[in-house]
């Protein structure tokens, strides 16, 4: 008999999207698919598109909790969701379009880090996002200038391309069992290689802190240290601080 598929509010199904987007030139191409930049042909608004082949229902319950956080968020300073759609085994996934893109390739394209002014604004509409966020109940748990996007404005707007930061009960990150380590809190660290504490949305506002002096000196602390050693070293040592504070 035909196979039952579940129905999901934020999710269009039997639509093809190309009738309403068309598709640009490439943005990116993750692990998790490829993304393009769009434009709706009604409207032209400008979209970012990631577009993944989805062979079972099964993978496609793990991308609604994308799709339910973003739908969630209607906020100025966290990205968009403009539309999500399941045509013949491909889910488009489209969000606003963030001309910036992201902070920490700003800063290797501009060669240099953040002024203190630069770094200032870029915090408090982080601490807006995270502020809404921590509201309803979700923690983003990867914060760091990878994921921080710029409007042609100088508007921040949070985004998570580490696949789903998902509500305050799983971690999933597809790949890695754990995220970026740099900007990890010392209690994420001794809760995912521990698993008995867990913990809350203050470890958001640590990667926040991580962020805003890698927006300084263009990478976190402990960088050049490799990623194991990075999660001894931020559980065993004081919490970082500028290099040279004299400077700032
Ligand atoms: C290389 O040059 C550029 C230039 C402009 C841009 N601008 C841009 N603007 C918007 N999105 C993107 C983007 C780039 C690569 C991959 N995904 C992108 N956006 C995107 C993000 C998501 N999901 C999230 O950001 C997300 C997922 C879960 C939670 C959250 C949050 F917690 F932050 F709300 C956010 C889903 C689908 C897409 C297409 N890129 C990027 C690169």
């Amino acid at each position: 008999e035909k196979k039952r598929v579940k129905q999901y509010e934020n999710l269009q199904r039997d639509v093809d999207p190309r009738e309403t987007w068309e598709t640009h030139g490439e943005l990116g191409d993750g692990a998790f698919g490829k993304v393009y930049k769009a434009q709706n042909k009604t409207t032209g608004s400008l979209a970012a598109a990631k577009v993944m082949e989805v062979r079972t229902e099964e993978q496609l319950e793990d991308y609604i909790t994308e799709i339910d956080i973003l739908s969630a968020c209607r906020h100025a300073n966290i990205l968009a969701l403009l539309d999500a759609t399941f045509f013949e085994g491909w889910l488009w996934i489209l969000v606003e379009f963030c001309p910036g893109g992201a902070l920490d390739t700003i800063m290797l394209e501009l060669e240099r880090g953040l002024s203190e002014q630069q770094i200032s604004e870029v915090c408090c509409q982080t601490l807006q996002a995270l502020c809404y966020l921590h509201k309803h109940h979700t923690i983003h748990r990867d914060l760091k200038a990878g994921n921080v996007l710029l409007t042609m404005e100088g508007q921040v707007k949070l985004a998570d391309f580490g696949v789903s930061a998902k509500n305050t009960n799983s971690l999933q990150r597809r790949g890695t069992f754990i995220g970026t380590p740099y900007w990890m809190a010392p209690e994420v660290i001794q809760c995912e290689t521990s698993k008995e504490n867990p913990y809350g949305p203050k470890a958001d506002i640590w990667s926040l802190g991580v962020t805003l002096i890698e927006a300084a000196e263009m990478e976190p602390p402990h960088h050049s240290l490799n990623p194991m050693r990075v999660l001894l070293k931020i559980t065993k040592s004081p919490p970082p601080t500028l290099s040279n504070p004299r400077l700032w």
